[in-house]
């Protein structure tokens, strides 16, 4: 490899808010609130094998974030930690029922992640925006909730709405109403598709949903016709390659598709989805994009930059951060040909 992936700047827009909580972080949670995670945390890793107990995992670490302060540490904790390593964009996907689910309510729930984003903000520079999902085992009336809920908040930072969750429950169009309501609101919208679902499942979120962006989607593969169609549609695929290792979507990297898809011209980014469950992070994807899966460093800087066009912000703040981006390719291109 002839390039260091360290020092690349980043942008990351696929990533669970609980999913980013640091073991030690929860551990410390769980301390505070005396409760007993022997079952879902050992020797520093969360367990879980299969891809329903990593959703029960996933729920037994929310419920640890409990008041206001908690999500604002949580939220500071990742973005400093994302900022640290270069990244100047953030999409955090957010559930407003595990705030509901504790007993905080969605509007502390939400306030603590904005208090979040704006203490890294103010240390690091990071810019961050939050995507309000419906998580799909919590059942359809959730799902619609959530997205109401999103609508009625009218918060500046809501830009997105999402639904993740346990994919094979229902099929998208029980869910439609919900992203009809967030599209009338004027939110991004992304989903969940083609992870442990097959093509079917992206299919059925590009007939039914049309969303700007799929969350994963990378099993659209087994459809040559689905990639043609994701290609001239743009649609965006957030691909979390440590993810769908680790949940054993693929064997291992070399069979991993995303450099199947990019061959064929669908929009593809990447990004960490639950880093420390899966013993991942935002550097490490980098770094097997490089390393394991062949990319160059002129392939990674398309990735990042399609992450930030296809962000759910405006368009001031997209500008500004298409500019600095520009700015790091140019400088960073020249330092190539000064070394060569
Ligand atoms: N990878 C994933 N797929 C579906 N729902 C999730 N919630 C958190 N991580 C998820
Ligand atoms: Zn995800």
């Amino acid at each position: 490899m002839a390039f260091e992936t360290a020092g690349m700047l980043k942008a990351e827009i696929h990533c669970h808010i609980e999913g980013a909580a640091p073991p030690e972080l929860s551990l410390r949670q769980a301390q505070k609130y005396g409760v007993d995670i022997g079952t879902i945390l050992r020797d520093g890793q969360y367990v879980w094998s299969d891809f329903a107990e990593f959703i029960i995992c996933y729920d037994a670490v929310a419920s640890l974030f409990r008041t206001q302060a908690d999500y604002a540490l949580l939220t500071e904790t990742y973005l400093s930690e994302l900022a640290s390593i270069n990244t100047i964009y953030s999409e955090i996907i957010v559930s407003p029922d595990h705030g509901d689910r504790i007993g905080l309510g969605a509007d502390a729930y939400i306030a603590g992640i904005c208090d979040g984003i704006f203490a890294a903000k103010e240390k690091t520079g990071i810019e961050a925006r939050i995507i309000v999902t419906g998580e799909r085992h919590f059942g359809v009336d959730r799902v619609v909730g959530a997205a109401e809920y999103a609508k009625r908040a009218k918060n500046p930072l809501v830009t997105g709405f999402n639904m993740a969750g346990e994919e094979r429950m229902g099929r998208v169009a029980d869910y439609a109403r919900a992203f009809d309501i967030a599209r009338d609101a004027g939110l991004g919208l992304t989903i969940h598709a083609g992870e442990v679902c097959g093509a079917f499942s992206v299919a059925d979120a590009l007939d039914i949903i049309q969303p700007s962006r799929i969350g994963h989607g990378v099993r659209a593969i087994e459809d040559e016709g689905l990639v043609e169609r994701l290609a001239e549609t743009g649609t965006v695929l957030e691909v979390c390659p440590g993810s769908n290792i680790a949940l054993d979507v693929y064997p291992d990297f070399q069979a991993h598709p995303l450099r199947r898809l990019k061959d064929a011209g669908v929009r593809v980014t990447i990004s960490s989805d639950d880093p420390p469950f899966f013993g991942t992070s935002l550097s490490r994807e980098y770094r097997i994009a490089a390393e394991e899966m062949g990319f160059d460093r002129q392939e990674i800087d398309t990735m990042t930059r399609t992450s930030l066009e296809a962000a759910f912000v405006d368009e001031t703040t997209r500008s500004a951060l298409l500019e600095r981006f520009d700015a790091y390719v140019q400088t960073s291109a020249k330092a190539d040909v000064k070394d060569a």
